[in-house]
């Protein structure tokens, strides 16, 4: 093996390793060996036998070091096929980066329950592990432990995971309460234009962060005399600035009042995980939030976060591109009201049970049963809003909707720069979309999709567009580099077999 295949694999095994929480003298233990034999393996300098690298694997239950998983992921799709039975809905991507970032302000075990096993959470698992925190996954992999050490190694951050995530960015809120001066990569993300981060730094200041943005990095300082005697007024109703603020404020030993605050759902889980770590919040699902902080917090709390709505929209999407009967249970249906109602107005046939609470004990959910249905355009155009308005990143699901429905319907995305772009890569596999600018899309339908083979586009949500399309199309279809789809969804090809779909998983070696 050459070197510098042995120093990839090197830290493939330390990232495993880290991702179980495990020192290198634990895993020496299970594999049987020494401390500095397994040092040396994940520095690279120790040459290394399939069997090892078998062994290890086991040992750290991770498919990262099995042998034919290290290239990208791709789907193989049989269209043409209808899901039935019921699936259920996973906590959302958004409140775990959100928590994992508020665990930093716990001294204590924090644990999160049911954490969705995604890319997004991965990277800035990796970020917390290379910083000294210890995260590991307990109860079968179910549920994470957090436990932040009392100083952080922020000099041995993990740069490269932390530029894949544009999430890091709400470490700056926790951080500035622990440290005077640190440096962070600069926030990544999905490539949907210009994301500005100014709206953080501008609430940011008004707990004393000043940062200097050169060569890829943040240098924040931090002057502790600063304090938010007003209110803090975002510029814009976004939902990681919210949290931030939220993040900043929760350590701030004081009041901090947070106007035009973003009240979707990822904000509402921060809340019920602030106030669990004994921060009061007061206006909870409203734009103005009042913190009560404390100077110092070291509980240890336990909590679920909650399901994730574009994960519930997504799949009622996939039954209705399908024209398929499907129960999506854990729907968190106060994220969806507007959603519902605009397919209700399209002609969907759909029922809601009961409602009952989710883990966390706050968020209302319901089972959505979705029946084929002969879909109109609707008449007005399909546009986000923020909470409680249609969610931003449900509206790429509503082009594959409109595409399924008889007539022309207007989607008109004014947040994003490109997401409405990629939505036209529905056209090379059938779908009839005319881009009127970059922001506006108007599609024709129904759609006869037909079967290809193509690239993720290098957005979550459209990504996911496109993989529906294919399941609705007659024939086999292919979709490369999926990682872009596994940053958001936990083993989603498998969770739509289950329900019928065929959908094979196959990597490069
Ligand atoms: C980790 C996470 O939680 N990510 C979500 C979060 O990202 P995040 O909070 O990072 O969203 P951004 O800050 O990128 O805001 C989204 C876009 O909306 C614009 N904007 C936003 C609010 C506003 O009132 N006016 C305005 O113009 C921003 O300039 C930007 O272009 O919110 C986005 C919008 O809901 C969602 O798509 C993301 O899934
Ligand atoms: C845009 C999204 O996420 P992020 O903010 O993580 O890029 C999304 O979830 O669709």
């Amino acid at each position: 093996m050459s070197d510098d295949y042995l120093s990839r694999i090197g830290k493939l095994i330390r990232d495993a390793r880290q991702h179980r929480g495990w020192t290198q003298l634990q895993l020496a233990e299970a594999l049987n060996t020494s401390q500095s034999a397994v040092n040396r393996i994940e520095r690279g300098n120790q040459n290394i036998s399939l069997e090892m690298i078998a062994r290890i694997g086991e040992a750290l239950d991770s498919e990262i070091v099995s042998l034919g998983y290290s290239g990208p992921m791709h789907l193989r799709v049989v269209g043409g096929r209808r899901l039935s039975g019921s699936i259920d809905v996973k906590p959302s991507k958004n409140a775990c980066v959100a928590l994992l970032c508020a665990s930093l302000l716990n001294s204590g075990r924090t644990v999160l329950r049911r954490v969705a096993r995604i890319e997004e959470v991965f990277r800035l698992l990796e970020v917390l592990g290379s910083i000294g925190v210890r995260v590991r996954w307990i109860n079968d992999g179910d549920d994470l432990e957090i436990v932040p050490p009392a100083e952080l190694a922020l000099d041995d951050i993990d740069a490269e995971a932390a530029r894949r995530t544009r999430s890091i960015i709400m470490f700056l809120g926790p951080l500035l309460h622990r440290v005077d001066q640190f440096k962070l990569p600069y926030a990544g993300g999905c490539d949907l234009g210009t994301r500005t981060v100014e709206p953080h730094m501008t609430a940011l200041r008004r707990f004393g962060l000043e940062i200097a943005a050169t060569d890829g990095t943040y240098h924040a300082q931090v002057d502790r005399s600063v304090t938010p005697e007003r209110p803090i007024v975002l510029t814009e109703r976004g939902d990681t600035v919210t949290e931030n603020a939220l993040l900043a404020a929760a350590r701030h030993p004081g009041v901090t009042v947070i106007r035009n605050a973003s009240s979707n759902y990822m904000v509402q889980d921060l809340c019920f995980f602030l106030e669990m770590l004994g921060v009061q919040v007061e206006g909870v699902g409203t734009t103005t939030l009042t913190v009560h902080g404390l100077a110092e917090i070291d509980r240890d709390v336990d909590y679920s976060p909650s399901e994730d709505p574009v994960e519930a929209m997504s799949l009622i999407a996939a039954a209705v591109v399908t024209s398929s009967a499907l129960t999506i249970r854990r729907a968190p249906v106060e994220f969806l009201e507007v959603e519902l109602a605009v397919l209700e107005g399209m002609g969907l046939d759909y029922d809601l049970t009961p409602e009952y609470a989710a883990d966390n004990g706050r968020t209302r959910l319901a089972d959505v049963t979705v029946r084929p249905s002969k879909l109109e355009a609707p008449i007005d155009k399909i546009h986000p809003m923020p909470f409680p308005g249609l969610n931003i990143d449900n509206v790429p699901f509503f082009a594959a909707i409109a595409a399924s429905a008889h007539g022309q319907t207007l989607i008109h995305d004014w947040v994003y720069d490109n997401r409405a772009i990629y939505l036209t890569d529905l056209n090379r596999i059938g779908g009839r979309l005319q881009l009127l600018d970059p922001h506006r899309v108007l599609v024709e339908g129904p759609t006869r999709w037909r079967a290809a083979e193509m690239m993720c586009p290098p957005a979550l949500r459209p990504a996911v567009v496109i993989l529906l399309a294919m399941m609705a199309a007659e024939g086999t279809s292919v979709l490369r580099n999926v990682y872009v789809i596994n940053r958001g969804y936990q083993d989603l090809a498998e969770r739509l077999n289950s329900v019928g779909a065929q959908i094979e998983i196959f990597r490069d070696i």
